[in-house]
């Protein structure tokens, strides 16, 4: 679909239009409670700014808008592998749907103020090289005060299949070196995904020196990021997810990566709302599985809801 098509068929008048942006279509969500930015391509969230308020997510100004690439930042979809696929590492890492673009299936503007919509993604010929069932993703997305997603994957498939699947979630944050993360300590851990020697946790929240490759595995918990030079906290709440991964690059690696500027480690921090190795999800034909997650703001000092 063109832009027009988009805007006259899911166009909500002052609260959702969709655009063009480096070369990318892009829907734009402006209502009373947030500022909410998607790219069609990925169904990536690429900003979410809370009225009065900062960004919650981070992309690089160096991140690539070419078809093929994945964009640096915002909440890519890793599915239906995360990482290098097991078998063939000639397949796309983390997948394929934030590779794709996504279709649009229905757009509303809540009476509660938040706007909603709708995308999907069906399996096809391009899909089956890597992954052969039939399937469909649906991802909801409500902006208003909070940031709600809910990723549907549906079987429509004769056999069973297993997938692993991950809200890549890159947080804007004042300084990396200031940030601790809650809602992880003494959770068993991976330090990278293919390391078989589980770490078996930590006491302490999540403080960051060098680099961080974490998998948790069996966490269902809601995790907290607290940004002293922002003065605030992101609360991640989630379901339908028993793993999280903690990554930020560092200096070496980003200075390593096209798409991140030397110093953009400072900026960033992932949290990853997932299901991974032993927490990969079996489904079944005609079943299917949904993972949420909703990130929120809270100003330092409020009290947190756990
Ligand atoms: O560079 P990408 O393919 O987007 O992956 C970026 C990162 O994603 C995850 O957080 C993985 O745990 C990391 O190992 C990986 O480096």
């Amino acid at each position: 679909m063109t832009i027009d098509e988009l805007n006259q068929k899911w166009g909500i008048k002052d609260r959702l239009q969709f655009s063009e942006e480096n070369g990318m279509p892009v829907a734009i969500i402006s209502n009373n409670l947030c500022t909410c930015k998607i790219s069609i391509y990925g169904a990536q969230v690429l900003s979410f700014i809370p009225a009065n308020s900062k960004n919650l997510i981070w992309v690089s100004e160096a991140a690539v808008y070419e078809p093929g690439v994945a964009i640096r930042g915002g909440i890519p979809l890793c599915f239906p592998w995360f990482g290098p696929h097991e078998e063939n590492n000639t397949f796309p890492k983390h997948g394929f749907a934030r590779l794709m673009f996504w279709n649009v299936d229905a757009t509303e503007q809540l009476i509660s103020g938040e706007t909603k919509i709708s995308m999907s993604l069906t399996d096809n010929d391009y899909t089956k090289q890597y992954f052969p069932f039939s399937f469909k993703c649906t991802l909801e997305i409500t902006a208003g005060k909070e940031l709600m997603m809910k990723w549907t994957t549906l079987s429509s498939s004769n056999d069973s299949f297993k997938i692993s699947n991950a809200l890549h979630t890159y947080f804007n944050v004042g300084s990396i070196h200031e940030v601790s993360i809650t809602g992880l300590e003494n959770t068993p851990f991976m330090e990278e995904i293919r390391s078989d020697d589980p770490f078996s946790g930590e006491v302490a929240p999540i403080k960051f020196h060098r680099e961080t490759d974490r998998t948790y595995t069996d966490t269902i918990n809601f995790c907290k990021i607290i940004d002293p030079s922002l003065q605030r906290t992101i609360l991640i709440k989630k379901s339908g997810s028993n793993s999280t991964v903690v990554w930020n690059p560092w200096a070496e690696l980003s200075n390593k990566m096209q798409d991140l500027k030397s110093d953009d480690f400072n900026q960033f921090v992932c949290v990853e709302a997932a299901n991974l190795l032993h927490n990969a999800v079996l489904i079944e034909p005609g079943e299917k599985h949904v993972m949420r997650m909703v990130v929120e703001e809270r100003e330092e000092g409020r009290k947190v809801v756990r």
